[in-house]
């Protein structure tokens, strides 16, 4: 254990920050208003894609300030590592989804395979309109062919860790989205 917490200390401490928690807070900012233009009358289902979306979506939800409720699916394409393999659900929603506007929100548009895979599952369970938020838009040409209605901001195309992202399950705590060294 005190290897692994030395290995991750020196991931952070060599790794780049490329955004702060102030770009993080104003791009944040932004992205509330556009969701409160177009969702506030609506009565949104705002869900949660565990485990990166917590932060972004508790970020989120304490700027939205009309009536929606909250609910959360699990899905994992990543788990502890840096490559993506199929998507793996571990956790449905509980709420009704029919005839619902759903937001759904993540921490990160990479591939895009996690956020496509699940709004269609929300469209198939009946949802009249199904939007997406995320905090970061990695930039490359891997991409399937959607965007999400609301981006934060594009960050260039190396593994991130911080603001509800992971590396190797640690460091999702962190204020700022860092790049690991070499990656
Ligand atoms: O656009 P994609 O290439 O599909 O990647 C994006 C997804 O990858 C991460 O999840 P991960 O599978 O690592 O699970 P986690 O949320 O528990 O970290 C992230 O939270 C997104 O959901
Ligand atoms: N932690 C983390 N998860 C991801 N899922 C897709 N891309 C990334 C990334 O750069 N970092």
């Amino acid at each position: 254990m005190i290897n692994k917490i030395n290995d991750l200390k020196t991931i952070l401490d060599e790794s780049d920050c490329l955004i702060n928690a102030q770009q993080i807070d104003s791009a944040l900012d932004k992205m509330a208003k556009q969701i409160t233009t177009d969702l506030a009358d609506k009565f949104p289902l705002v869900i949660c894609v565990m485990n990166g979306g917590l932060v972004p979506t508790a970020a989120l939800l304490e700027r939205l300030s009309f009536p929606l409720e909250l609910d959360y699916v699990h899905a994992t394409r990543y788990g502890m590592e840096t490559e993506g393999t199929t998507l793996k659900w571990l956790s449905y929603p509980q709420t009704e989804i029919s005839n619902r506007d759903v937001l759904i929100v993540d921490d990160i548009f990479d591939q895009g395979h996690t956020l496509q895979a699940i709004i269609q599952w929300f469209e198939e369970q009946g949802a009249s309109n199904v939007f997406s938020a995320t905090i970061v838009n990695k930039l490359h040409d891997r991409k399937v062919d959607m965007t999400p209605d609301y981006n934060g901001l594009d960050v260039e195309d190396r593994f991130l860790f911080g603001f509800g992202m992971d590396y190797k399950g640690a460091f999702r705590n962190l204020k700022g989205i860092h790049a690991v060294k070499g990656c």
